[in-house]
């Protein structure tokens, strides 16, 4: 039997960056979360602390922040795919980068030049793998609340000797949707996509779909949310969307003499149903490294 070092990786995790641009007194932020990880020959120090192939995570953060004064950030892919190709073309040993970023939302208080308003906790999200001269690009969305009053039935399914859940044809829907979608394409280049336009479509399909499907399930409506995005978006290979089911429960007012038509509920925060999945096309490119460490979904 031999003990030997398997798989591994090591960046620095949740850089918080922060960039104001600045066009006359008209102020723009940026509010990133970075994360950075490297592989490759990375043997010697684990198995005798060697460290002469260990670009150190300060060094990682650095050059975060440093990236973000030497040129414009510009959207999160790109920034990420930058980072990702320097750290594996600028150190021999290091053959692979994994660049997460997350950029928080802030709009502008209206007619305010520099204030600004967190109005959600939604991000959009990017995951850029780097291996020698190849890149895979997954980009998402983080914390999309939306909730339907109505529109949504759960009924059919089977009832066994633990089953108390009542059959409904009227129900408020509500989720949390994570959303992350591979780009096929990218390889040496950057495809000359448009992430910030993908980005504002795969968003706007995933919420009208939510709103225009009648769902009988939650299931029912993720596959129908990736299957729009994958008719509208060609250069889109695969959509994997988790989405829990934020219950809300109808309150039995009955005690009080009250009845009560789906009008008060308990909004549970947990336990919650979990449902996830991936929507792809039957021909799309390899996916190669672009999932590799990211949750399954
Ligand atoms: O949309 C739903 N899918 C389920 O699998 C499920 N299970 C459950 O208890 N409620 C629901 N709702």
């Amino acid at each position: 039997m031999a003990i030997v070092l398997g798989p591994n990786q090591y960046g620095k995790a949740e850089n918080r960056l922060v960039t104001v641009t600045r066009d006359g007194s008209v102020h723009t932020i940026k509010d990133l979360t970075v994360s950075t990880s490297l592989r490759g020959d990375l043997a010697d120090t684990h198995l005798t602390g060697d460290n002469s192939k260990v670009l150190a995570t300060d060094t990682q953060k650095n050059t975060v922040y440093a990236f973000a004064k030497e040129s414009p950030v510009g959207e999160i892919e790109d920034f990420a795919l930058r980072l990702g190709r320097h750290f594996v073309s600028s150190q021999e040993a290091i053959t692979g980068a994994r660049v997460l970023i997350d950029q928080h939302a802030w709009e502008r208080i209206d007619g305010h030049d520099h204030s600004f308003v967190q109005g959600s906790n939604e991000k959009r999200t990017t995951a850029v793998t780097v291996e020698g001269d190849r890149a895979w690009v997954v980009s998402g969305v983080r914390d999309l609340v939306v909730l339907k009053s109505t529109g949504s039935e759960f009924h059919g399914f089977p009832r066994d000797r633990y089953t108390t859940l009542k059959e409904t044809d009227d129900r408020i829907l509500a989720t949390s949707v994570t959303a992350r979608w591979r780009y096929q394409g990218v390889g040496g280049a950057d495809g000359g996509i448009d992430w910030a336009e993908t980005f504002a479509e795969v968003r706007r399909l995933v919420l009208a779909t939510f709103a225009a499907t009648h769902s009988l399930s939650l299931q029912q409506t993720l596959y129908a949310m990736g299957e729009a995005v994958l008719r509208d978006r060609p250069e889109v290979a695969e959509v994997r969307l988790s989405m829990p089911n934020k219950h809300h429960f109808a309150v039995d007012l009955s005690p009080f003499g009250l009845e009560n038509d789906n009008e008060v509920f308990y909004a549970a925060d947990r336990p919650y149903g979990l449902i996830e999945g991936s929507v792809l096309r039957d021909d799309a490119e390899d996916a190669g490294s672009a999932w590799h460490t990211l949750p399954a979904f």
